[in-house]
């Protein structure tokens, strides 16, 4: 992929049109309901009963369901906590027939695929760190790709921007609305018939849930269940490929982690919405007959990566001389002298997700109906080697030749879990999963994008040198103005 983008500064639609246009109307309500119980008005009394249950039932769906993500919903990931400026659902504009032209053209499909028919993809969360890689390799193979995003400000929504505008150039469109907005996904549904859904919009972000726990309620659970409800109803319905989590082993300590094990510990308030999600999956797959998949990441990494992970942030404040916090674990389990993940690089979580939308069977239901039972598979996507976090510093300082400045700190008890270890064998055998990026060779490929992103001099003059001064130059766009 071309690395350097300069995205258009994206923009959140302000909440609470609906909720404020109708606070008048249910205030009059009250001021009237006493002569209605005297029947002294019966028409005008009967329309302010109508406008009032209106309102109050356009207000109660407002609270259930506004404002959750397609890419990463809700609010910035800032140390200091701030409401979103989430795109209002009753906000979105979309429809009329150019649109809907695009919508088609973007998700047609242009080639077969090695024999089979290629696949019709909605990929939610499409400007996202693996949404918007898996729709380029979606489009590259030829299938049909359209989007969806609401480009929420969780982190730097200008990088948002940027990937879809990538994607914009391969051919595929991005539909700037929310997973919420069912009368948008209803129309998505209308318009194409989608033969999978790629489900990666949410809610990140382990340590996030302290700051704003409802941004996770909102996207992992209501979202969620609103995408569900919309492929339920759709006509085919299509199989759906959903991004799952490691975090929901918790304090699982049988490792390496396998599908098998008990997922029912979750650390963190993030990894209980990822457990609700496969809960929620079972539903629809038990009542609707959707095929549903869901898969299990491993800390991804890579270009044009999230701003909020540990590895992209080190990067930005190692070169910018600030220190970093390193965690070393408090001790006490079986394996917990380091702090370890196990780093899973971009393109080897996106060939598992082809891999699992190849071999994902039929959704089985049809108007709303099951007609038999249908595929209902969890996978492990990690990489099988994990690795301590300080041993991901040491490689950062040696690739960006800056030496951090490093606060080791006590874990705190902040949702992290200190370890993770994929067992992929059942990925292996069933989507033909293979990782094969090694944490130092997929870093590489990071911090080479990265400093052609935000800071290209530097970029020329490691190249040109081999070697920086030491001292590194505050990035182009980025590196103060990226949120954690
Ligand atoms: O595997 C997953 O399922 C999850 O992977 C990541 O979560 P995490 O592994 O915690 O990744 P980071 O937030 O980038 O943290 C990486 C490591 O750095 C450590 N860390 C983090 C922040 C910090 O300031 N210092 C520090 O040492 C963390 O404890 C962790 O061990 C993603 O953020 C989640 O969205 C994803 O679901």
């Amino acid at each position: 992929m071309a690395p350097q983008l300069t995205g258009a500064p994206g923009s959140a639609a302000a909440a609470g049109g609906a909720s404020a246009a109708l606070k008048p109307q249910f205030h009059h309500y009250h001021h009237h309901r006493l002569p209605a119980r005297h029947h002294h008005h019966p028409s005008l009394l009967s329309k302010l009963a109508f406008w009032s249950v209106c309102s109050l039932s356009l207000l109660l769906a407002f609270l259930l369901l506004s404002p959750s993500s397609s890419s990463s919903p809700a609010s910035r990931a800032t140390d200091s906590p701030r409401r979103s400026l989430h795109a209002s659902p009753a906000t979105a504009s979309y429809g009329g027939a150019a649109w809907e032209k695009k919508v088609r053209a973007s998700a047609r499909v242009r080639r077969a695929n090695g024999g089979r028919a290629g696949l019709s993809v909605l990929v939610t969360g499409a400007a996202g760190f693996v949404g918007c890689h898996a729709a380029a390799a979606l489009r590259r193979r030829g299938d049909g790709v359209l989007g969806l995003d609401n480009f929420n400000d969780y982190y730097d929504p200008a990088l948002k921007r940027g990937r879809a505008a990538l994607l914009a150039r391969a051919g595929v469109y991005v539909v700037d609305g929310d997973i919420a907005d069912a009368d948008l996904l209803a129309k998505l549904f209308d318009v194409v018939p989608f033969t999978h859904v790629l489900h990666l919009a949410a809610q990140a972000g382990v340590r996030h849930a302290l700051v704003d726990p409802m941004s996770y309620v909102r996207a992992n659970v209501a979202g969620l269940v609103a995408l569900l409800e919309a492929a339920r109803a759709a006509d085919p319905q299509p199989a759906i490929v959903w991004a799952s989590s490691s975090s929901v082993y918790g304090l699982n300590s049988h490792v390496p982690f396998s599908e098998h094990d008990r997922t029912d510990r979750p650390a963190s308030l993030y990894a209980a919405t990822k457990k609700a999600g496969e809960e929620i999956a079972h539903v629809y797959n038990h009542i609707y007959g959707l095929s549903l998949t869901a898969l299990r990441f491993f800390t991804v990494y890579g270009p044009w990566g999230r701003p909020d992970m540990a590895y992209f942030f080190f990067t930005r404040d190692i070169l910018a001389g600030r220190p970093i916090t390193v965690y070393e674990s408090s001790g006490g389990g079986a394996h917990q002298t380091t702090i370890s993940r196990d780093f899973t690089y971009i393109d080897d979580i996106v060939k598992g997700c082809i891999g699992a939308l190849d071999t994902a069977g039929k959704s089985t239901g049809s108007g709303g109906k099951k007609r038999g039972p249908a595929p209902f598979r969890t996978y492990n996507l990690g990489n099988t080697s994990p690795v301590p976090v300080t041993q991901l510093v040491d490689l950062l300082e040696k690739m960006l030749k800056v030496k951090a400045e490093r606060r080791i700190v006590k874990m705190p008890r902040n949702g992290d879990v200190p370890y993770t270890h994929a067992n992929i064998s059942l990925a292996q055998r069933e989507l033909g999963y293979r990782p094969s990026t090694d944490l130092q060779t997929g870093l590489k490929k990071f911090v080479r994008w990265y400093l052609e992103y935000y800071n290209p001099e530097l970029a020329v003059k490691q190249k040109q040198h081999g070697s920086s001064s030491g001292k590194a130059s505050r990035g182009r766009n980025g590196s103060t103005s990226s949120a954690r």
